[in-house]
C-alpha cells in the first residue's frame, strides 16, 4: 500500500490507491502534509472515465494541520478525509467514503489496531474495521428537516428531507427501476440552498429498502452511504417510528442501518481495486 507522494518539484510522483464501498468509487489521494495543489480541475479531470481514472469522488488523506479549513480543537495530527465531488465541489460528508479511507489507514499501517477516527467537515466519524474487510462508521444523529419535493420524469414525489452531515431528500416511490435518473431531478432551492442529494426508495417489508440516488455534484452513483442512513430513517418514518434497523440494497450491494436518536451506523463493504502513480505530465495538464 502506497504511503503517498510530497510534490512534483521533489521528483517524486503522486500516488493513488483507486477504491471504491458498494461501487461508490474513489481515488484515494495521499497527501499527509497537504503538498498537493488539488484544484477544482484536477478533481474534475482524476474522476472523468475517460481522460482521468474515472471515479464519483477524491478522498485526500491528509492530516488536520496542513488544512485551511479544519474544524477549531481538533488534533492537528488526526487523519482528515478532505473530500471532493465528481463536479469538483467540496461536501461535508461521505459515509462510504469514510468506509474506504478507514480501511487505507490500516491497511497503509497508519493507523493502529481497528478503530479508526476519520474527520470530515461534518465532525468526526469514529470507524470499526472488521476482519472481514467491512467497515461499520458511527455516522453521528440524522436530523429530520421536514418535507420537500422533487420532480423526475414530469412527476413530483413528496420527500422527506434528512441532514445526515449533508443534504439529503428521501421520497418512497412504487418501482425504483422505473425511474430515470439521467439528468438532474428537480428539487426546491429555497429548502436545499446547497442542492441535495436525491434518494428514492421502494419498501420491500418492515425493514428492508431498495433505493438509488442521484448525487448532489456527482449525478446517479451506484450507492450513497449518507444516503442509506437518510433513506432508512425516512423508512423508518413511514411506520412512525424513530429508531430500527434497516437493510438498504442499492444497485452497488446492500448495506445494514441503525438508527438510534443520539447516532447512527453505516455497515458496508471497503474494497481496494488498484494502486500507482499519476504521471507528471498528466498532473500538470490540469490545474
Ligand atoms: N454527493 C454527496 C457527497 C458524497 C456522498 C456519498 N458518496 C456517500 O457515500 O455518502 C454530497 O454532495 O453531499
Amino acid at each position: 500500500m502506497v504511503l503517498g507522494a510530497r510534490t512534483y518539484c521533489g521528483g517524486v510522483a503522486i500516488a493513488f490507491v483507486k477504491g471504491h464501498g458498494t461501487e461508490n468509487d474513489f481515488v484515494v489521494l495521499p497527501d499527509p502534509d497537504g503538498d498537493l495543489e488539488l484544484t477544482e480541475g484536477r478533481v474534475r479531470a482524476l474522476c472523468d472515465r475517460q481522460r482521468g481514472l474515472g471515479a464519483d469522488g477524491v478522498l485526500r488523506v491528509v492530516r488536520a494541520k496542513a488544512l485551511a479549513d479544519a474544524p477549531a480543537g481538533i488534533d492537528g495530527d488526526a487523519w482528515f478525509m478532505d473530500y471532493r465531488n465528481a463536479d469538483g465541489s467540496v461536501a461535508e460528508m461521505c459515509g462510504n467514503g469514510v468506509r474506504v479511507f478507514a480501511r487505507y489507514l490500516r491497511d497503509a499501517g497508519l493507523v493502529d489496531g481497528p478503530e479508526v477516527q476519520v474527520w470530515s467537515r461534518a465532525g468526526v466519524r469514529p470507524a470499526t474495521v472488521h476482519t472481514n474487510g467491512t467497515v461499520t462508521v458511527d455516522m453521528g444523529q440524522a436530523r429530520v428537516l421536514g418535507q420537500s419535493t422533487t420532480t423526475v420524469n414530469e412527476v413530483t414525489h413528496t420527500g422527506l428531507g434528512v441532514d445526515v452531515g449533508n443534504p439529503h431528500l428521501v421520497s418512497v416511490v412504487d418501482s425504483v427501476a422505473a425511474l430515470d435518473l439521467s439528468t438532474q431531478p428537480g428539487f426546491d432551492r429555497d429548502f436545499f440552498p446547497r442542492g441535495v442529494n436525491l434518494e428514492f426508495i421502494e419498501v420491500l417489508g418492515p425493514t428492508e429498502i431498495r433505493m438509488r440516488v442521484h448525487e448532489r455534484g456527482v449525478g446517479e452513483t451506484r450507492s450513497c452511504g449518507t444516503g442509506t442512513v437518510a433513506a432508512a430513517v425516512a423508512a423508518l418514518a413511514v411506520r412512525y417510528l424513530t429508531t430500527g434497523a434497516v437493510t438498504v440494497h442499492i444497485p452497488g450491494g446492500t448495506v445494514e442501518i441503525t438508527v438510534a436518536e443520539d447516532t447512527c451506523t453505516l455497515t458496508g463493504p471497503a474494497e481496494f481495486v488498484a494502486e500507482g502513480t499519476l504521471t507528471e505530465s498528466w498532473w500538470n495538464t490540469y490545474a
